[in-house]
């Protein structure tokens, strides 16, 4: 039998193997086939899962360091599919494995794309009976590649097959097949967007942008970007968050000149809330300086230097980030979007470590707190698969002996290997996002996580001018979210200071009206989320998976009041230059 859908269910990012379904014989190695496909696939990014059925040999000419890479990975997929079911999610299991060759960010994209198009292989490999011919060791060979030459033995049998399948589902192409799978599937309600923030830094029109990017239409409603019978795609303004758009996932824009030169940046809409929510309402006499305490890789970093630049807002950003690697992507993202003019790195630095009298620091008035969390809201990788795979060597043959050509060939080189770079920084990052997100929550875990939180946005209200703050986290734990906001107003620093959340009616008119607010006693058993209804209604959530198609997200903003503003004994006023006559003691509020 081979490998069995209902052997395994895809549900909440996850798929889980049932206890011994598996192991019946060929089991592996039709795992295998599927994942040649499906890498073949995702190698050539153009064709569905019939790439390697029809045009199997194109991978014959690659070197034996690629096909063993490849072979590796498929190898790891099939170990972590077989083995240590039921002991965790997928994700825990490649990401806590110690035996796989591969990257576990790969070999994670390798099986969740190859989910999506199981019943269609399936149906393939059942009706070419190709197991049925290999019965004891499935169809795996003992030449230099088995599974290649094995795969290639069949090829007329199952390329009958593949056409067959794709006609008894009426398709006439590929696309079109490929659409169809992904609504038995049920994947088209899950479809996140690419979500697209046109940086407001290097482009004043967004139009001339949106001009020369792939699918360059507009349509009127988020759900229709999916909507790709034969007509394209289109993108979709959003409807919450300025200068950002929506295009459809299979849309590549990491090819296009504006993602390279950096006039579009990729940032999951939720990730633009704290932002916006910080700096979209302020005027140019309420800002100083800002400091994005947790700053790696700058997504938020430069949507907040974007934001300046379309306020023209003079105030300097300081960019904190504490871990030595991620520094690099920090200075490399700010780079990248034309903020460098805005932002000054502070590599390596603990926030918690930065001292709030430190002269540097006097105008600093408005500080964006994204601190480390469970990452639980992260869409997994099955929604947003991201594989690197070695280059077709056979493009690389395209050379040109014009002299000029190849000058401006190297050079293209030279820029798309920068780009390159920075692509492999943030996909570490994601992947070292998606490893502690794997990491299972636990009560403990979250009680830790949660405290640093509180530490970080306690720290923020200790700065002498600051007037406003967000926090915010991927996270979908209340305990990481509003009990760490009950924990801050509860403090004795926002007391003192006279810090309060900032109301739903004081906030930037897009957030002001985005639906899901704050939640109690979902999923914290202390009672230590105390906040009242219009906490709650101040504090914005979003949901991965839902209508909006956003990550998991949580971001909430805090003021202070004007009273607490002007005290004497917290510093200076508020802005750049207040005097300091008034010596007055600041009490603090009650509550
Ligand atoms: C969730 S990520 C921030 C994502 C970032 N805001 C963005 O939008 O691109 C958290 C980052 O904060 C850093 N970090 C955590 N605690 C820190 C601290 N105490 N001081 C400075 N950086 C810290 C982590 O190393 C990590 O890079």
């Amino acid at each position: 039998m081979l490998f069995s859908p209902s052997a395994y269910a895809i549900d909440d990012n996850s798929i889980s193997l049932q206890q011994g379904e598996v192991k019946e014989a060929g089991a592996a190695e039709a795992l295998k086939l599927q994942a040649i496909g499906t890498l073949a696939d995702l190698a050539s990014k153009q064709t569905p899962v019939d790439a390697f059925l029809f045009d199997s040999s194109r991978y014959s000419k690659w070197q034996s360091s690629e096909e063993q890479h490849f072979m590796a990975l498929y190898y790891d997929a099939v170990t972590v599919l077989t083995s240590g079911q039921g002991q965790g999610s997928l994700k825990s299991r490649i990401y806590g494995s110690s035996s796989l060759k591969s990257k576990p960010a790969q070999v994670f994209a390798l099986i969740s794309e190859t989910a999506k198009y199981d019943d269609l292989l399936k149906e393939v490999l059942d009706n070419a009976g190709l197991l049925k011919d290999e019965p004891k060791s499935g169809i795996a060979a003992p030449a230099k590649h088995p599974i290649r030459q094995a795969f290639e033995g069949h090829k007329a049998r199952l390329q009958a097959e593949f056409t067959r399948a794709r006609l008894r589902r009426k398709c006439p192409n590929i696309e079109s097949l490929k659409k169809v799978l992904a609504e038995e599937k049920g994947l088209l309600r899950k479809l996140h967007p690419r979500w697209a923030r046109i940086n407001a830094l290097t482009v004043t029109d967004v139009q001339s942008v949106v001009k020369v990017l792939p699918q360059s239409s507009q349509v009127d409603k988020l759900s229709n970007i999916f909507d790709i019978r034969g007509k394209g795609h289109g993108y979709c303004t959003d409807e919450h968050i300025p200068n950002l758009l929506a295009f459809s996932p299979e849309v590549d824009l990491t090819n296009t000149i504006a993602y390279k030169s950096g006039q579009v940046i990729l940032q999951d809409k939720a990730s633009c809330f704290p932002a916006y929510l910080l700096l979209g309402n302020e005027n140019s006499g309420d800002i100083g300086d800002i400091i994005d305490g947790c700053a790696a890789p700058g997504n938020k970093t430069t949507h907040v230097a974007a934001i300046m630049s379309a306020k023209d807002l003079n105030g300097r950003i300081f960019a904190c980030e504490r871990d030595a690697k991620r520094s690099q992507t920090l200075q490399s993202m700010v780079t990248r979007a034309s903020a460098e003019k805005k932002v000054d790195v502070l590599a390596r630095q603990d926030f918690l470590a930065l001292k709030p009298e430190d002269a540097r620091f006097r105008c600093v008035t408005h500080l964006l707190l994204d601190p480390s969390c469970s990452g639980s809201g992260i869409l997994g990788r099955e929604d947003i698969p991201r594989l690197s795979l070695p280059k077709d060597p056979r493009a690389a043959a395209n050379n040109n002996s014009n002299s000029q050509a190849m000058t401006q060939l190297k050079k293209r080189k030279r820029d798309d290997e920068d780009i390159r770079l920075v692509e492999m920084d943030l996909e570490q990052d994601a992947a070292a996002d998606e490893e502690a997100a794997a990491i299972p929550a636990t009560e403990e875990r979250l009680l830790k996580l949660s405290n640093l939180q509180s530490r970080i946005v306690e720290h923020a209200m200790r700065f002498p001018a600051a007037v406003k703050i967000t926090y915010s986290t991927c996270s979908i734990h209340e305990q990481e979210n509003e009990v760490v906001v009950s924990r801050v107003l509860a403090s004795k620093i926002a007391k003192e200071r006279g810090w309060r959340v900032l109301p739903r009616e004081s906030q930037v008119d897009g957030m002001k009206r985005w639906k899901h607010r704050g939640v109690r006693n979902r999923d914290s058993k202390n009672d230590a989320n105390t906040l009242d209804d219009e906490h709650l209604e101040a504090c914005i959530r979003c949901y991965p998976e839902d209508d909006q198609r956003t990550m998991g997200f949580f971001v909430c903003g805090f003021i202070r009041c004007a009273g607490a503003r002007n005290s004497k004994r917290n510093g200076e006023s508020t802005l750049k230059g207040s005097n300091e006559e008034d010596d007055e003691e600041w009490e603090g509020f009650d509550s």
